[in-house]
């Protein structure tokens, strides 16, 4: 069986006249969390979203579980197991935490666990506490919690996570990291996009670093560490 869940090759995408990307190559494993880094504007959200179908290909090719799911709606691609968690949270304000996880809702693929709302308050216990609070009276980063804990309700068979520790206080990103490490437990597959290199080392196993719209360097996470060249010409400011 083919052990790559996400394939991209030669993706190129843009805004109107603006080209962003420029033929990016990256792969995910099975059950693997991957940090695509890079600077501010470098292109890592325009990649999430090109994925995932909020943003139409210009150019190469996206399949995920063995579909080319290549310009294909955004619903079609959910359905399939992709989940997507943005930046800026996608919660309904009005509704509670609980109300927010049932929206989530979807059949679990045959032969995996469902998620269900008990089995999501064991695994982000804050949320627990706060199941009947409406969303508008929660942090942002709880928001942010809950938004995950919802694309999980999804059963997803991998997770695009954009920038989850941007803005959040250190105590949340602790539990975001713990999050992203309990969904790679489970064997699920997460391409995580982010700026901080303590965070992408908490996590994943490799990093991908976008320049300009291409993938410029690629490698475990304790190779990039080690090498100060990298990081200097890449990641820091
Ligand atoms: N809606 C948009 N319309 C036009 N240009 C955009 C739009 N969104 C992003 N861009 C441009 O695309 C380029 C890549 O942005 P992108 O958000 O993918 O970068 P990023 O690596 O995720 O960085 P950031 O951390 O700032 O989100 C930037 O030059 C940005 O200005």
């Amino acid at each position: 069986m083919d052990d790559r869940v996400l394939d991209v090759t030669g993706l190129r995408a843009g805004y109107g006249p603006a080209e962003v990307l420029f033929g990016v190559e990256l792969h995910l494993a099975r059950g693997e969390v991957a940090a695509l880094m890079g600077r501010n504007g470098a292109g890592k959200s325009t990649t999430l979203k090109a994925i995932m179908g909020l943003l139409t290909p210009r150019g190469g090719s996206i399949r995920f579980a063995g579909q080319d799911i290549t310009g294909h709606a955004p619903f079609r691609i959910a359905r399939l197991g992709l989940g997507y968690v943005p930046e800026e949270r996608r919660i309904f304000t009005d509704l509670t935490v609980a109300e927010n996880l049932e929206v989530g809702r979807r059949t679990a693929p045959a032969g995996r666990a469902p998620w269900t709302p008990e089995r999501l308050f064991e695994f982000f216990p804050n949320l627990a506490e706060m199941r009947h609070r409406r969303a508008s009276a929660m942090s942002g980063g709880e928001q942010q919690m809950l938004t995950i804990a919802r694309t999980l309700m999804g059963n997803p068979e991998a997770v695009l996570l954009d920038e989850p520790s941007e803005g959040l206080a250190p105590v949340i990103v602790e539990q975001m990291a713990e999050a992203v490490l309990r969904m790679k437990a489970e064997g699920i597959a997460v391409l995580v996009s982010e700026q901080n290199l303590d965070f992408a080392a908490a996590v994943a196993d490799r990093a991908l670093i976008l320049e300009k719209g291409t993938v410029r360097w690629q490698g475990g996470i304790a190779a990039l560490e080690a090498d100060e060249d990298v990081r200097r010409a890449y990641l820091t400011v």
